[in-house]
């Protein structure tokens, strides 16, 4: 089980994340929702220690990460895959190197300077890259792929990591909605198949309800709603997002960061990954 507790995140005077307390049961699919800036990114951040608490600690399995140091961090971070918005992969170096990369943090710094993988992990890099229906890629310059398949090699990469948890974050936000659902069914598949937890943070409503067994939402750095997506009642979403300042109805695919609601046509849940935003 993964514990947040008590965490709290400063830069400067402002506050990113306010005593945020969560415990999440393994296997469970997490959504985290929340207008821009309301501390998404920087909680996700945290538990990874790509960013540190200011206060508070994070327990996993009984063991307090956030204290770590060394090569018990690496190993931590090694657990607790990340999935970025922009792939972060490296786009000169083919893919299947770049999913060998997942498993830099179970090797020696010798093999890892010699950039020496094994035939099984060669092997096993191929069947996660098969895994997400994009082997056929695998010797392509990781850049020349499209957002869709740079996103899948991103979570093939995650899986050589052997992960006990994937943290996502916002990982469809730059995707059309064909790829952002090809990418939410391959996270799903992971949760149940591999029973891997998943956090990830959501910039629509629909998503979050549609691949999420709970759902997390956040204002102001604080969680103002934690619970089942069918407890997501139109009142708690006003909790999360707040009142619409132009007073036009909250859709279901309301946004959190580079992309603005506009009028929406049609009910959402007729076609849930359907856009109904327009980039700012
Ligand atoms: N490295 C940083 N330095 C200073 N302030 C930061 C930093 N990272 C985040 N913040 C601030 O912390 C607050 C929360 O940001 P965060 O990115 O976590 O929000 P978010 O909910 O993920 O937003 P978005 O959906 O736009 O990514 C914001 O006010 C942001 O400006």
């Amino acid at each position: 089980m993964l514990e947040i507790r008590n965490v709290t995140r400063r830069f400067g005077k402002n506050v990113a994340v306010s005593g945020v307390n969560l415990q999440i049961q393994p296997g469970q699919m997490v959504g985290i929702i929340g207008r821009s800036g309301a501390g998404k990114s920087t909680l996700l951040k945290t538990i990874n220690r790509l960013i540190d608490p200011s206060q508070g600690s994070i327990v996993f399995e009984g063991t307090e990460v956030s204290s770590l140091r060394g090569p018990a961090l690496r190993r931590w971070q090694r657990d607790c895959a990340m999935i970025f918005q922009q792939f972060n992969l490296v786009p000169r170096l083919d893919v299947l190197t770049n999913v060998l990369l997942g498993r830099l943090n179970h090797r020696s710094t010798a093999l890892n300077l010699l950039s020496i993988f094994s035939r099984e992990e060669r092997i096993r890099a191929i069947a996660a890259l098969e895994r997400l229906d994009i082997a056929r890629t695998a010797l392509q310059p990781a850049g020349t792929l499209s957002g869709g398949q740079q996103q899948r090699v991103a979570i093939a990469r995650a899986l050589m990591q052997e992960p006990k948890l994937i943290l996502a974050d916002e990982p469809i936000a730059s995707l059309d909605p064909l790829n952002a659902k090809v990418v939410m069914d391959a996270l799903r598949d992971i949760n149940l198949r591999d029973g891997i937890t998943v956090i990830t943070n959501l910039h629509t409503l629909d998503t979050a309800r549609t691949y999420c067994n709970r759902i997390i939402g956040m204002q102001g750095g604080a969680v103002v709603f934690d619970g089942a997506p069918e407890d997501l009642t139109i009142e708690a979403v006003r909790l999360v997002y707040g009142a619409d300042a132009d007073g036009s109805e909250i859709s279901e695919a309301i946004t959190s960061t580079s992309i603005r609601p506009v009028k929406v046509r049609a009910p959402v849940s007729a076609a849930p990954l359907e856009p109904a935003y327009a980039p700012v």
